[in-house]
């Protein structure tokens, strides 16, 4: 059995600003024997435009945010999973990406959003992701760790159920969903797609989320979750925004083996094809 941790937080423009939450957010992770820590969908920073996000970007290498995240993971020995924008081929667009940065502070694994959230919702949100975000086109294979193989996914990805297949047919024994939901798609689909995932994919979800209002403009839903994979939420983290929080689940590999062999999910592939 591991222990792990999602963090939620409440992202600026300012990535200094940012930084200091998820400073907090390892502190509270490291005193609760966490031995991973997961953070959101865009924890560097969450713009006001499609302008600032694209503007705010910083190459890794050069980026304040990573290198202080990456000394916390090195200095704390605490693997952070993270999601954050780098620099687009195109210069007006920025890609939306997940670093897993293992306890000697390398980034170890990357993936890049592939559906990308352009919405119009009556009454609600608009979000037009794809004028600022170049999406990505590659599920990347599970990456190991100490707890099992990981598979990645970012936020709106939660919504086609392919790519969780595949990296469960890839041998992920547990799957992220980095988020930032806006409220009222939040409201009616976030713990019901998560539980979904985990119990067709008999795997265990892990979703850190982005919480409150970032700006003027945005607000996102919060309730940060780890699923079993038989679909009990462990942990949910609310929509309280007052300070950074962490919750925490173990990762029980004798459940994992309990389910898939009580219940075996045999594909007909005769019939449908492969994913
Ligand atoms: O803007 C950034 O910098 C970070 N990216 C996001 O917050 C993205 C795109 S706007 N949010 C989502 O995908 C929400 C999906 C969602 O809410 C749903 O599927 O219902």
């Amino acid at each position: 059995m591991t222990l792990i941790a999602v963090g939620q937080l409440t992202s600026t423009a300012s990535m200094a600003h940012n930084l200091r939450q998820c400073q907090v957010l390892v502190k509270k992770a490291v005193q609760a024997g966490a031995k991973a820590l997961f953070l959101p969908e865009a924890t560097d920073y969450i713009g006001s435009s499609p302008e600032e996000t694209v503007a705010l970007v910083k190459l890794v290498p050069s980026s304040e945010f990573v290198t202080g995240l990456r000394e916390e993971a090195r200095r704390e020995k605490l693997p952070i999973h993270v999601g954050v924008h780098e620099p687009g081929l195109d210069s007006n667009k920025v890609k939306n990406t997940v670093l897993w940065i293992n306890d000697q502070g390398e980034i170890a694994h990357r993936y890049q959003k592939i559906h990308l959230f352009d919405v119009d919702i009556k009454n609600g949100p608009v979000l037009k992701e794809s004028r600022s975000v170049e999406r990505g086109s590659q599920i990347q294979p599970p990456f190991e760790t100490p707890f099992g193989k990981v598979g990645s996914t970012i936020c709106f990805d939660i919504r086609f159920p392919e790519i969780s297949l595949a990296l469960k047919r890839m041998g992920a024994d547990i799957i992220t969903y980095p988020s930032a939901f806006t409220v009222p798609t939040g409201k009616a689909h976030w713990e019901i797609l998560l539980r979904a995932r985990a119990i067709e994919t008999q795997s265990y979800v892990v979703a850190a989320a982005q919480v409150g209002r970032h700006n003027e403009k945005r607000v996102s839903y919060g309730h940060s979750m780890i699923v079993d994979p038989w679909g009990v939420v462990l942990a949910d983290l609310g929509d309280n925004s007052q300070e950074p929080e962490i919750a925490t689940a173990e990762i029980d590999h004798e459940l994992l083996k309990k389910v898939r062999t009580e219940v075996p999910l045999n594909r007909r592939t005769d019939v449908y094809p492969e994913i």
